[in-house]
């Protein structure tokens, strides 16, 4: 299958990103240049279309006709696409569906039934397409995908993504301990050849990882024998691959691993003692590590991804965002549907804030998320988080036009019913941005591009 490719295209109009965990950068009357492979090769400020064409276009060797124009009419904004660090396509049809379960008893009542039915492919399709064309139309430009053990559904995700546009990691689900009969690996060398099935059908579909790479993806501890831990080890260092997995989300969990694996000294001592603690590493979770474990973590260069949604809804508990910061450990968010509700990263970013302030209320007034930290975590950071962080997360000659148009309900206006967020006029950028973080939804994403491509447009 052939990577979809983009014209020639101009932005213009007001353009948000992070410049600083701490900082958005507001660009009004900017221009942005992209080519037709994606990447971002001019950003004037101060610049319209009649100076763009005047002076962007010589210096790209461009001419007027063959270029795309897109402006963001009055009040509306280009904000780079959302990175997902953590979502399990595969347990897409059970959002919302957890009842009062907790993480073990969630696992085995509602997850592992699901998943794996998806071997059925028809089903796994009609599953995934799904899952693509939502989490695009909430503006996720990249996610880092689980899928299910079956290797031709997996295949199947990687297929999707491709043709849909997304960038995506695609994760064969490991699991080859602990798990019922009717879904688990059969044994850690089965395990480990139907996970180099999946790289080599990355690698024929999309053979420079353009939008699509494999990664290794051990389920969690309690799933993997050693043997096959110590073999995706091996895996990550023969093929550079990054890696995810969960990491102490449930304190039943945490107890779990202690007694699995008693010779280890905890539960991230015993990713590391398989190799499977790197820079490319991705951990979900980090509720409730020690500090031990935080400084193993940094000291590995090893990322987390935040699932503040998730932790809610499977009572998991709070993750100390603000510790892990100031470790200077590198986080994103993650949806984690279906252990959280939403496929949407703007629904993790308004639970990050929340959540962050019941640290505050226990005590660590400190721990308090802002906005702009919130959505540095949406953007920047997860492209940290996924290794991508030259490539996408912001908008900056040599980066890939990765992003989102939002237009929020101006009141004075002809869209004063676009969606949730009414915006009276006089209101500052910093606050309406604010009013977007918390009432938005997917009515606001009125176009998402990757690599250049327009990959979702809200039908008005
Ligand atoms: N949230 C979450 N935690 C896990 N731990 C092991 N598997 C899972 C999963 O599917 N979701
Ligand atoms: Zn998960």
């Amino acid at each position: 299958m052939a990577a979809h490719t983009a014209g020639r295209s101009l932005f213009l109009g007001t353009f948000i990103h992070s410049n600083s965990l701490d900082e958005l950068s507001y660009l009004h009357k900017t221009a942005v240049c992209v080519d037709e492979k994606g990447v971002i090769v001019a950003l004037e400020t101060d610049c319209d279309q009649t100076k763009a064409e005047e002076t962007l276009y010589p210096q790209l060797g461009w001419s007027r006709g063959d270029v795309t124009v897109r402006t963001a009419k009055h009040g509306q904004f280009f904000f780079p696409g959302f990175i997902d660090t953590h979502i399990h396509a595969s347990q897409y049809p059970n959002a919302g569906i957890f009842g009062k379960s907790t993480l073990l008893d969630w696992l085995n009542t509602y997850t592992f039934p699901m998943e794996s039915s998806l071997a059925s492919l028809p089903k796994a399709r009609k599953v995934y397409t799904r899952c693509i064309q939502r989490t695009l139309s909430h503006g996720t430009t990249t996610a880092s995908y689980y899928a299910t053990i079956s290797v031709p559904s997996t295949n199947l995700l990687a297929d999707l993504c491709l043709s849909f546009g997304q960038r995506a990691f695609i994760g064969r689900c490991c699991m080859d301990n602990m798990s019922p009969d009717f879904y688990r690996d059969v044994s850690a060398t089965t395990a480990l050849a139907d996970t180099r099935a999946t790289i080599a059908h990355i690698a024929a579909i999309d053979p420079t990882n353009a939008l699509v790479t494999p990664i290794l993806t051990p389920r969690f501890a309690p799933s993997c024998t050693s043997e096959l831990m110590h073999g995706l080890g091996a895996l990550q260092k023969e093929t550079g691959l990054p890696v995810q997995t969960h990491i102490s989300e449930n304190k039943n969990e945490i107890a779990l691993v202690k007694s699995m694996f008693p010779e280890h000294a905890s539960y991230a001592h015993v990713y590391d003692d398989h190799g499977l603690l790197g820079p490319k590493t991705i951990l979900a979770h980090a509720v409730h590590l020690s500090e031990e474990e935080v400084e193993l973590i940094k000291k590995r260069e090893s990322k987390i991804s935040h699932c503040p949604a998730s932790n809610s809804a499977i009572t998991s508990g709070t993750a100390k965002v603000r510790k892990l910061l100031e470790k200077g450990i590198e986080i994103g968010l993650g949806t984690d549907v279906s252990g959280g509700y939403s496929p949407s990263i703007l629904e993790a970013a308004r639970q990050a804030l929340l959540v962050s302030r019941h640290v505050a209320m226990e005590g660590d007034d400190n721990s308090k998320l802002s906005i702009e930290e919130v959505l540095y975590l949406s953007t920047r950071g997860g492209a940290q988080v996924v290794g991508l962080e030259k490539k996408i997360g912001g908008f900056e000659v040599g980066m890939e036009w990765d992003a989102q148009l939002i237009g929020l309900g101006q009141v004075e206006s002809d869209e004063a019913d676009l969606g949730p967020v009414d915006i009276f006029g006089w209101e500052s950028w910093p606050e309406t941005i604010a009013k977007w973080v918390f009432n938005g939804d997917d009515r606001n994403t009125l176009a998402v591009w990757v690599k250049g491509r327009l990959v979702h447009e809200r039908k008005l």
